[in-house]
């Protein structure tokens, strides 16, 4: 299973696409356009926090026993990065300590859970998608959510800054599995076809040097 990861907008669910196809694998997605809670969060994320963060920890744990059953698929959020969302809205006042304890127990738990086999207990590798604040401000705005628009709430514009910030240290000490970086602002995946092809090639060779795939 390979995980890709990155913060609001940063091109996982196009480069799952991109990347399971080129590996003629499956990807499998957050659920977001069809979330009933997401647009209930952002109109009052204390109130709802908790909710959005079971709701999502339910639907990634599904996403994650079905990608494991074929080799190679690809899944476009990984469920470590659902805990620093949650942890950053509790150190914002929207989740009581309480909740942040049964959330990590429940997530805990939920791990051990997983049919892996003993040596495949997390990702094949993550591939982390970087990209800068303006970058992610102008993807959000490109996808066009309403909910999502700084515009619309201007409280956004922290909460983005912030979740950017996070980002860094958390792939930073991020040690589940092998990973690499992708400089998303650099390389224009969706749009510029020479640089999908390097952004494949640099998978690619992570991929066959790590043994995940043959040459
Ligand atoms: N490299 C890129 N160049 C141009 N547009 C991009 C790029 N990556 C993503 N996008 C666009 O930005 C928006 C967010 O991308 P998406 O893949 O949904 O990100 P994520 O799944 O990380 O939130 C979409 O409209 C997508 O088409
Ligand atoms: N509070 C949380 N919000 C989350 C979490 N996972 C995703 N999200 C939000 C962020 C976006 O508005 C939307 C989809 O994210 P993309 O990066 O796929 O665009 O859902 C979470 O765990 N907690």
């Amino acid at each position: 299973m390979i995980v890709l990861s990155g913060t609001i907008g940063a091109g996982k669910s196009s480069l799952a696409t991109i990347l399971s196809k080129h590996l003629g694998t499956e990807a499998f997605y957050e659920q977001v356009d069809d979330n009933p809670v997401l647009p209930l969060f952002y109109a009052d994320p204390k109130k709802y926090a908790f909710l959005l963060q079971i709701y999502f920890l339910n639907k990634r744990f599904e996403s994650i026993k079905q990608a494991m059953s074929d080799d190679n698929n690809v899944l476009d959020r990984s469920i470590y990065e659902d805990s620093l969302f949650f942890h950053m809205n509790a150190d914002m006042g929207r989740a009581t300590p309480q909740e942040v304890k049964v959330y990590d127990e429940l997530l805990d738990n939920m791990m051990q859970e997983l049919p892996y086999a003993a040596a495949k207990k997390a990702p094949d590798l993550l591939v982390h998608i970087d990209i800068s604040y303006d970058t992610m401000i102008k993807r959000i705005e490109k996808r066009g959510r309403d909910y999502e628009q700084p515009e619309q709430d201007p409280s956004l514009v922290e909460y983005y800054h912030e979740l950017l910030g996070r980002y860094d240290g958390w792939y930073d000490n991020y040690d589940y599995s092998p990973k690499m970086k992708i400089d998303g602002d650099k390389f224009d995946f969706v749009e510029n076809p020479d640089d999908l092809k390097k952004v494949l090639a640099q998978i690619d060779n992570e991929l066959v040097s790590r043994g995940v795939v043959e040459k």
